[in-house]
């Protein structure tokens, strides 16, 4: 064959080979394109999956620590109560008489105090340091939230809560001198709720001040 025909030869090969060449790129970054999702799809399912994303229910309450009671039978049973099966408080949820108060505290630990107006009922103590205050009311708070209970409403089946939990007041002063009150506010003063709350409290693990704790007859 003449070396012109085979040059042209050569060169139909070369371009046609480079022709392929181009034809697969082009294809694989099209099938490359289809399987990303573009910027604005993914945004679009992630803003979705952020609508029907709700907050996670509050996590379970910490586990048991040595119920701190002067009688445990009393707060074995305040303990094993709970808010949400006596419903959530209200201006009709009834207050407790004189005589049940005063058993109900007897049978918590011995740093709850009744106020002296009679409508409420406190515990204060000294822990350790800030970070064990903090780690104290934390805990506390899941106690307080551990009454949440789930909802479901159409029309999008979104899930929601209803804040049926029991609440007390805290107060952290000098970095380490926690506080805690209960009452219950819609009813204007002691329910059963705030004892069942108490009892609970009581379960939480502290970490004590060591010269308070002695002070106090809780040195371990
Ligand atoms: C609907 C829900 O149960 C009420 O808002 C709860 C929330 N937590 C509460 N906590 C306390 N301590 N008193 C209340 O009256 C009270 N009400």
């Amino acid at each position: 064959m003449p070396s012109a025909s085979l040059r042209s030869l050569g060169f139909a090969l070369a371009h046609r080979a480079l022709a392929r060449a181009r034809l697969v790129s082009a294809s694989t970054s099209s099938r490359a394109r289809a399987r990303a999702p573009s910027s604005a799809s993914s945004s679009s399912s992630s803003s979705l999956g952020s609508a029907t994303r709700l907050p996670r229910a509050s996590p379970s309450p910490p586990t048991r620590a040595r119920a701190m009671s002067g009688d445990a039978n009393g707060a074995a049973e305040l303990a094993a109560m709970s808010c949400k099966a006596l419903g959530a408080c209200s201006k009709d949820t009834p207050r407790l008489a004189a005589d049940e108060i005063a058993t109900r505290l007897a049978s918590l630990g011995p740093t709850w105090t009744l106020d002296p107006a009679g409508l409420a009922i406190k515990r204060a103590f000294v822990a350790k340091n800030w970070r064990c205050a903090i780690d104290f009311v934390n805990a506390l708070s899941d106690v307080a939230e551990s009454e949440v209970r789930p909802i479901h409403w159409s029309p999008y089946d979104r899930v929601g809560v209803v804040n049926a939990g029991h609440h007390p007041d805290v107060a952290v002063r000098n970095y380490r001198e926690v506080e805690v009150v209960c009452s219950t506010h819609a009813a204007g003063g002691l329910t059963l709720h705030d004892f069942v709350l108490a009892a609970k409290v009581d379960a939480l693990p502290v970490t004590y001040s060591p010269k308070w704790a002695r002070e106090n007859g809780l040195a371990p």
